[in-house]
């Protein structure tokens, strides 16, 4: 990749690295960093610069990495029966990148989503012919009907057999950051209605009878809720890679209020998200606006739970998910009055206290919800210097003189010598996808799958 930016001042160069550093954050904006000249920060100049190879790999391998977790999770999620599916959202708008995926953006990282859909396609019509795909905002609209692929809604299919989505962070829990593009009330609604019915075995069924539990809450649902990302994704801890905040979609008229509920709940930083290419905020699919509210990790650790000391973790009993439901129901029973005092407000966690607030409409903290995750993984390769290089280039421009661009040449001769890694050691690695993918799933363990090829 190119980036070109003629006849701009330092001030242009960097925002441009600020924009970088929203983009692909990480490593690509350290390494810009890293490589740019004192010397030649001279304000008075103009210059162009050009950031050669290493962010080219840097976005090829984001990309490479999107497609093996969207294709391997297709190929193990979507299966012959599996009839109504639904398809999640991205970050950018279809119209921003082709949809064949044949040609991108240079300057952005693609959606994950469309490699989704991209793979579906590729099951063939027969096994598509009589499926119909839910679309969890306008971007995975276009993707289906474009794909000619039969579009239906929730409100006609309120049970969906699979959903495959992306995501902006995903914690070692599976709780997840969504909503980077703003589609998450949708996305969290589709993520809910993929649940599978399991009727439960016999053995439970005499629990039931000894416990005297309703036969109705016998019904467990399974999650079939996947996730796919890349690797920059996977997380320990919410909040690790993706700083812009829980998005959290509000009624137009509350956001001034919500703004200062949240400052006060823990997130001094909380903004309303404004929009690129019009003046003003964003607006959701459904009319809303969404706040990014930055929380510090300690609040994203654990966002979902009320802690109660008797608290019986529902993941525990993941296998036994008819079980786990009448030892949630004793547990409640227990712990409310007059055996147990209500919780307080420090009990509570993050996704509760927010969603309370009166005008949210929904937040994009997903919490015990995914089935599994998948990220394609990268691998780091030893160094080399022609494919790390970045390079700051000024050229002359109708205000620069003559001995600057001398310079520039011999800056970059220097840099393009056999000799410059010796010269000029830079700390970079050549990153590659390495043709796996991490999987995590929600009984916690975690595997690794080997693609014998990279799609
Ligand atoms: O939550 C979302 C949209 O609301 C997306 O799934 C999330 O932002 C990840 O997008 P991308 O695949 O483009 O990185």
């Amino acid at each position: 990749m190119l980036i070109l930016i003629h006849h701009h001042t330092v001030d242009d160069m960097f925002s441009m690295i600020q924009q970088v550093r929203v983009n692909f954050s990480d490593e690509a904006s350290q390494h810009l960093c890293i490589d740019t000249p004192n010397s030649l920060c001279n304000r008075d100049l103009e210059y162009s610069i050009l950031v050669c190879m290493a962010v080219e790999q840097k976005l090829s391998v984001i990309e490479a990495s999107k497609r093996l977790a969207a294709w391997t999770a297709v190929d193990r999620h979507i299966l012959p029966e599996h009839k109504v599916i639904g398809i999640g959202s991205g970050t950018i708008s279809p119209t921003s990148l082709d949809h064949s995926r044949s040609k991108f953006d240079s300057t952005v990282t693609g959606s994950t989503v469309p490699y989704v859909v991209e793979r579906i396609v590729a099951q063939g019509l027969e096994l598509n012919k009589d499926r119909v795909f839910i679309p969890t905002g306008f971007q995975s609209k276009e993707l289906i009907v474009k794909a000619n692929l039969r579009l239906g809604d929730v409100d006609q299919y309120p049970t969906i057999d699979v959903t495959i989505d992306g995501a902006d962070e995903v914690d070692k829990n599976l709780n997840c950051i969504k909503g980077g593009g703003a589609c998450h009330l949708r996305e969290k609604v589709l993520a809910e209605a993929a649940v599978t019915y399991v009727f439960p075995p016999i053995y439970l069924l005499i629990f039931y009878l000894i416990t005297l539990t309703s036969p109705l809450t016998t019904n467990a649902h399974a999650r079939s809720f996947i996730v796919v990302a890349d690797y920059r994704k996977n997380s320990e801890v919410l909040g690790t890679s993706y700083k812009s905040g829980v998005p959290i979609e509000v009624a137009t008229f509350a956001y001034a209020k919500l703004l200062q509920n949240l400052h006060h709940l823990g997130a001094p930083a909380a903004t309303l998200r404004m929009a690129k290419a019009k003046a003003g905020p964003v607006v959701s699919d459904n009319g809303n606006f969404i706040i990014d509210a930055p929380f510090p990790q300690e609040m994203l650790r654990e966002p979902y739970s009320v802690r109660f000391p008797l608290l019986i973790h529902m993941r525990s009993f993941s296998l036994f998910p008819s079980f786990s439901v009448s030892i949630m129901q004793i547990h409640s029973t227990l712990t409310s009055p007059p055996y147990f005092p209500p919780p307080t407000h420090a009990d509570v966690q993050l996704l509760q206290k927010i969603k309370m607030l009166t005008g949210v409409v929904e937040v994009g903290l997903f919490c015990h919800m995914v089935k599994a995750a998948y990220f394609g993984n990268q691998v780091r390769l030893p160094p080399s210097f022609l494919s790390r290089s970045i390079a700051f280039v000024p050229v002359p421009t109708p205000r620069s003189s003559l001995p600057i661009l001398c310079f520039s040449f011999s800056l970059f001769h220097i840099h393009s010598h056999p000799l410059a890694s010796i010269l000029f050691p830079l700390p970079f690695e050549h990153l590659a996808q390495d043709g796996s993918v991490t999987v995590k799933w929600d009984d916690q363990h975690t595997e690794r799958v080997e693609r014998p090829t990279d799609p």
